[in-house]
């Protein structure tokens, strides 16, 4: 390695759970980090929100409330912004692209909605943008599908990518705990985003699988079109009825290439499935997430780890911090966005799912006809049908075949219009299937 370089100026935006945990790795670690970069790392400030705060193991002259003015100083070379939202991190990373900064960055709400503005800063200017942090926390997947798989084409990427819910779900599979206290411990945990509304309304795990999207199917997907529903209508008995079809219940983010009409499209979705007890998937519990790829040569490959947490995410943002800087030493660049194929994103109604769907109906004779015939009506073939309890509690559930979620979900509307039907009370899709 040559002699150590000049140091690298590194500015912190954000000393919340991630940041909190990159300052002391930072700090710990600064003679390996240096060792490795072949120059040291200076932190040349902290942008906190509360100045008066006692911050542990930082020297209080660093820390400041003017996050654009540290940006904006001649000795800041790095910038690494863990602020999260829109405003005002994305005029903060923007101003340290166009002043000739490198940044990098666990915001995905922000890389999901403005990759192309930011990325085009950061080509104009001839600096790194970096982001593993963004998706997954501490698993590597977005340099594994941006390097590692770069001469491959990607197919498929599938799985669980956000803590905070995967962490919920687990709890109420596990012990039947209640939603509102799982959820207040896993803020405590430091998984859930500033609004946990991001994380149980699935907007977490959308923006997750925008940029998944856009970079292994290079093309530009943003998280507005991205289909998803969240977990706050999953119920204790949902659980209890999956397990009879002996499945659990996981928050799917799932992203690949379809075939609609001979046109090759984009799905990439977000909602709450039924998954078998043997799937792989079946068994990533707490904040842990896990994500499978599929490529046309390298095959099947599956990355699993902590997705959440101060800790593991620092991690990934530290993995990102040393290779801006090394570029900056050896006078490197990182990949640059590849949006190429252009491929459009297809909506909800194009893309084959398997339902589920349970209702309360009436006890006479002929329902269970009267209910196959509306899924026969549409071409969708029934894969298991269970009856359950009798007279003001009967039910039926029933578990189709693939067919396109159009169809699926015109059924169920047909279902809930029919008099022997009084209520459809979960409907929820199936994953994790050969069929
Ligand atoms: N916590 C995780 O597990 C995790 C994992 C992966 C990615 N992320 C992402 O990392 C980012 C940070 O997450 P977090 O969990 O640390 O959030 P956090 O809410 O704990 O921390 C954000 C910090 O930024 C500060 N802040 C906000 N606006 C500011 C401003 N204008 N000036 C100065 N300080 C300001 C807040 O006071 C807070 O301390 C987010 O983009 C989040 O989505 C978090
Ligand atoms: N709130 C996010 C943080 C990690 O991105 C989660 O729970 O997965
Ligand atoms: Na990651």
């Amino acid at each position: 390695m040559k002699e150590s370089s000049r140091p690298i100026g590194v500015a912190v935006l954000g000393m919340g759970n991630v940041g909190t945990e990159v300052v002391r790795i930072l700090t710990e670690k600064a003679a390996d980090l240096q060792a490795r970069i072949g120059a040291p790392l200076e932190l040349r400030g902290v942008a906190v929100r509360d100045l008066s705060k006692e911050r542990k193991g930082v020297d209080r002259a660093l820390l400041t409330d003017d996050p654009m003015a540290l940006v904006q100083r001649d000795d800041v070379d790095l910038v690494v912004e863990l602020l999260g939202g829109i405003k005002p991190a994305r005029k903060l990373i923007l101003a340290a692209l166009e002043g000739g900064k490198s940044v990098v960055t666990a915001n995905k709400a922000l890389m999901a909605e403005h990759s192309g503005e930011l990325s085009k800063a950061a080509e104009d200017h001839r600096v790194d943008l970096y982001f593993e942090a963004a998706v997954a926390g501490a698993i590597p997947v977005i340099r594994p599908l941006t390097q590692s798989l770069a001469g491959d084409s990607v197919n498929r990427v599938a799985g669980i990518v956000n803590g905070t819910t995967n962490f919920i779900l687990s709890e109420m599979a596990e012990s039947g705990a209640g939603y509102g206290k799982v959820l207040a411990e896993a803020g405590r945990l430091g998984y859930a985003e500033a609004d946990p509304t991001a994380d149980v309304e699935g907007y977490d795990a959308a923006s997750k699988a925008a940029i998944l999207a856009s970079i292994a199917f290079h093309s530009r997907v943003t998280a507005s079109e991205v289909h998803r529903e969240g977990i706050t209508g999953i119920s204790a008995k949902d659980f209890d009825a999956a397990k009879k079809f002996d499945c659990t219940i996981k928050l799917l983010a799932i992203c690949e290439r379809i075939d609609v009409d001979g046109e090759q499209k984009i799905s990439a979705r977000v909602y709450p499935a039924l998954v078998p007890l043997d799937h792989p998937l079946a068994t990533v519990n707490g904040a842990f997430n896990a994500v499978a790829v599929e490529a046309e040569n390298a095959g099947r490959l599956m990355f699993y780890g902590q997705g959440a947490g101060g800790a593991p995410t620092a991690s990934a943002v530290l993995g990102d911090l040393v290779m801006a800087a090394r570029n900056r030493v050896f006078h490197g660049r990182g990949p640059l966005e590849s949006t190429y194929a252009g491929l459009p994103v297809a909506s909800i109604d194009e893309v084959p799912t398997r339902y589920y769907v349970s209702m309360k109906v009436a006890d006479v004779a002929g329902v269970l006809h009267q209910v196959s015939g509306e899924f026969a009506k549409r071409g969708i073939s029934i894969a298991a049908v269970r009856q359950e309890g009798a007279g003001d509690d009967a039910r039926l559930i029933v578990v189709t075949h693939r067919a396109s979620d159009r169809a699926q979900s015109d059924t169920v509307a047909a279902l809930e219009k029919m008099d022997s039907v009084l209520k459809v009370s979960s409907v929820l899709r199936l994953e994790g299937t050969n069929d």
